[in-house]
């Protein structure tokens, strides 16, 4: 396991921004680590690199308590936090430099000019730092992240300030670091560029882990109702009193003359229930269409409402 926590706890005054959590992240994973504005994800991040001390609780980071070895452990994690310390004094190229001397990374200059060119930032590279935009120096504090080859990846809304390509392009390069091996952990609000990469998921509320799942797992939860656009020769109150006593089915509207838009709890599929009782009310069912609730959907930031819908099985369990 790369990243253990055990009640770890974190309190402003009284204020709790992280609350007993357990986090488990194994080696190669890709984990994302998701929910709303002042979750805590961050002040959790910050705990992992020994820059917030934590009220109470134990961190293990590549099997070994952080506190015993902050600087060894600190030096095998790249960082990308939501304040870039940019030096904008700098060209690009000298600030990458820079921090290849400081982490004495061998072969710099090759890895240097080879991120530069995966993130579209190698024409740009003579230019000082000052005068990058917000997405360009979220991708320069990306490639200073990776410069020294870490073995852990700690991103805190690392496309927050990214074009569709550039989030592309970061979301590649995130994969091939992960096929190299490296273990990465995601912070967002935002679902959709998590979706894509992310082999397992914590949601995180109010400070704690409300639900940890893979994708699947946590779309399964969000279907807790499903929908079914029914195409029909026709409509009539008959049909529409059959297609609403069949069990499991919760609303039955008519959007337009001929089409039933009915919601299930999710379950068994009711689909063959739902086409005898329409035959056996006079009707002809000439189209069906079941609606997937896909997570982008869904929410593409979560909300209140999400996260409880998200965390229902955990809170049962
Ligand atoms: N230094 C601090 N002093 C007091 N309160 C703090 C401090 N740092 C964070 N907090 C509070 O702790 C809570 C968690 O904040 P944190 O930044 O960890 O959330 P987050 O999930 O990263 O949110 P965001 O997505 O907005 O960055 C918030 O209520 C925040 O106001």
């Amino acid at each position: 396991m790369i990243v253990r926590t055990q009640h770890l706890t974190k309190r402003y005054g009284s204020l709790v921004a992280v609350d007993d959590l357990e986090l488990h992240v194994d080696e190669g994973e890709i984990y994302g680590f998701l929910g709303p504005n002042g979750a805590g994800k961050t002040t959790t991040l910050m705990m992992l690199l020994g820059l917030v001390q934590p009220t109470s609780g134990e961190i293990w980071i590549f099997g070994r308590p952080l506190a015993k070895d902050p600087l060894g452990i600190r030096r095998r994690i790249g960082v990308v936090s939501e304040s870039h310390y940019l030096y904008e004094e700098m060209t690009a190229q000298e600030y990458l430099e820079f921090f290849a001397r400081l982490y004495q990374v061998p072969g710099a200059r090759r890895r240097i000019d080879e991120l530069l060119e995966r993130l579209g930032l190698a024409e740009r590279r003579g230019q000082l730092v000052g005068g990058y935009s917000k997405g360009m120096k979220q991708k320069l504090s990306i490639i200073r992240a990776l410069l020294h080859d870490p073995d852990l990846l700690l991103l805190d809304e690392p496309v927050s300030s990214l074009d569709p390509y550039g989030v592309r392009q970061v979301r590649d390069l995130i994969l091939e670091e992960n096929r190299r091996g490296k273990t990465l952990i995601i912070s967002s609000h935002i679902l959709s560029e998590i979706e894509r990469t992310c082999h397992r998921v914590g949601i995180m509320h109010r400070g704690r882990l409300l639900a940890e799942d893979t994708m699947d797992g946590l779309r399964q939860r969000l279907s807790a109702e499903q929908h079914l656009e029914v195409e029909l020769e026709r409509v009539d109150d008959g049909i529409v009193q059959a297609v609403r006593s069949v069990d499991g089915v919760t609303e039955v509207e008519q959007p337009a003359p001929a089409t039933l838009s009915i919601r299930l709890r999710s379950g068994a599929d009711l689909r063959p229930l739902i086409s005898r009782s329409i035959a056996g009310a006079g009707g002809v069912v000439l189209g069906m269409r079941t609606r997937e609730m896909s997570l982008e959907d869904a929410f593409v930031t979560i909300t209140e409402k999400n996260i409880s819908l998200l965390a229902q099985e955990r809170v049962a369990s």
